[in-house]
Parts: structure tokens; C-alpha cells; sequence
């Protein structure tokens, strides 16, 4: 873990809180940590239903947390599994970035360009006002693209393999984020938001 106290990286965007730190893990980290997840996550694929009909979701995800911790997403309620040894270390580095507590991780495994996250907040009523979020990246970069809700303002933000992003503050009310598909041939990617769920 390669961060200090000095090495803030903040994204200047209107009614945002937004930090970004590429070096969060050095390289031999993010690279084990890369291995380790795709290969020992309880990974699944979810469907949704979307106009009516049930649709698979683009990517690979986990959930993981605290008993009682659930991820409610777009009718889907997914049930914790337990903390692996290399999340808790995560989360850990994570809390003491950000000077806050967490108690789930929601894992997304992008296998290739095609896999995508489409337009959201994170605003579910259970992650209360304002959450604070870590985002930690793994494998080929991607872009996160950010959309106010009131002015339609675009910011795009590539994110690093190691990199941490810390959405915090008003972030989730005024805009959504999303990662789209992309043509290029590209390699995988794993990202992991950790929370703090109210339950
Ligand atoms: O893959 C990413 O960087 C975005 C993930 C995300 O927005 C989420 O898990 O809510
Ligand atoms: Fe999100």
C-alpha cells in the first residue's frame, strides 16, 4: 500500500466529492490481488428484469459482508457471503484511506470490452445520506464515465489497475456513473466498492 496522508489526488467537479489515487497498491499487490480474486470469488451471474423481460446482467459479480448486510439492485437482493482473508486486507487499507468504517464489498468482474455497468447511483436507501465509497481497480483500465443529473456535465475518469477512487459527499445525488462497452479489444478487470450498509 503505497498511499500516505499527503497523496490526494481530488477531482474538481461541482456538487462532487470525488479522490482519486492511482497507486493506491503497488503492482505486485494489484497483480496478486488481480489472481486471487478472479480466480477464488464466489462470483455469479445475475439476470435482471429490464421492460419486462429477464436479461442477463453484463459482468460477473459477488457480494460480500457483515451478516445481514444485503445488496438490493434493481429487484435482485443478494445475501453475503463470508469476508476471504485478502478482502478483509483490502477493506482494511481501504478504511484507513478514507478514515471510515466499511462492512460490504460488492465485486464486479468485467471478463472483456463487452462486459458494462450502466448508468446508476449509489443511493440506495440503505447506504444512508451521502456515503462515502472505495472503488478499488484492478486488471486493464477502464473508463468511468460521470453524468450530473440537473446540467447532463460529462467526466470521464480512467481508472488505473491499483488505483482507488473515493466518492464521498453529495456525489451520489447529483450524478451517475456508469462503464460502457467498449470496441477494443481489451482484457479483464475487476472492480471492488466497498460500503458501509445500514441494517
Ligand atoms: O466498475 C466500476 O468502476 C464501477 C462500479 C460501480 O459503479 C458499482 O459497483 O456500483
Ligand atoms: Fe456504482
Amino acid at each position: 500500500m503505497q498511499q500516505s496522508l499527503f497523496d490526494t489526488g481530488v477531482i474538481t467537479l461541482p456538487q462532487a466529492e470525488l479522490d482519486y489515487r492511482p497507486d493506491f497498491l503497488d503492482q505486485c499487490s494489484a497483480d496478486g490481488l488481480l489472481r486471487c480474486f478472479r480466480d477464488s470469488l464466489a462470483w455469479r451471474q445475475d439476470h435482471i428484469k429490464l421492460y419486462g423481460k429477464v436479461v442477463k446482467i453484463p459482468r460477473l459479480q459477488a457480494w460480500y459482508g457483515d451478516a445481514g448486510t444485503q445488496y438490493r439492485y434493481s429487484g435482485l437482493t443478494l445475501s453475503p457471503e463470508h469476508w476471504t482473508a485478502e478482502l478483509s486486507a483490502l477493506k482494511l487499507a481501504c478504511e484507513q484511506a478514507c478514515g471510515q468504517r466499511f462492512n460490504a464489498v460488492l465485486a464486479n468482474w468485467y471478463r472483456s470490452g463487452d462486459d458494462s455497468m450502466g448508468w446508476h447511483s449509489d443511493d440506495e436507501p440503505e447506504l444512508g445520506r451521502n456515503p462515502v465509497i472505495a472503488s478499488v481497480s484492478l486488471g486493464v483500465c477502464r473508463n468511468l464515465d460521470f453524468r450530473h443529473k440537473g446540467t447532463g456535465q460529462t467526466h470521464r475518469l480512467p481508472l488505473q489497475h491499483g488505483s482507488l477512487l473515493i466518492m464521498s459527499g453529495p456525489t451520489q445525488s447529483h450524478w451517475q456513473h456508469g462503464i460502457a462497452k467498449t470496441r477494443r479489444v481489451i482484457g479483464e478487470r475487476i472492480n471492488l466498492t466497498f460500503r458501509y450498509i445500514y441494517c
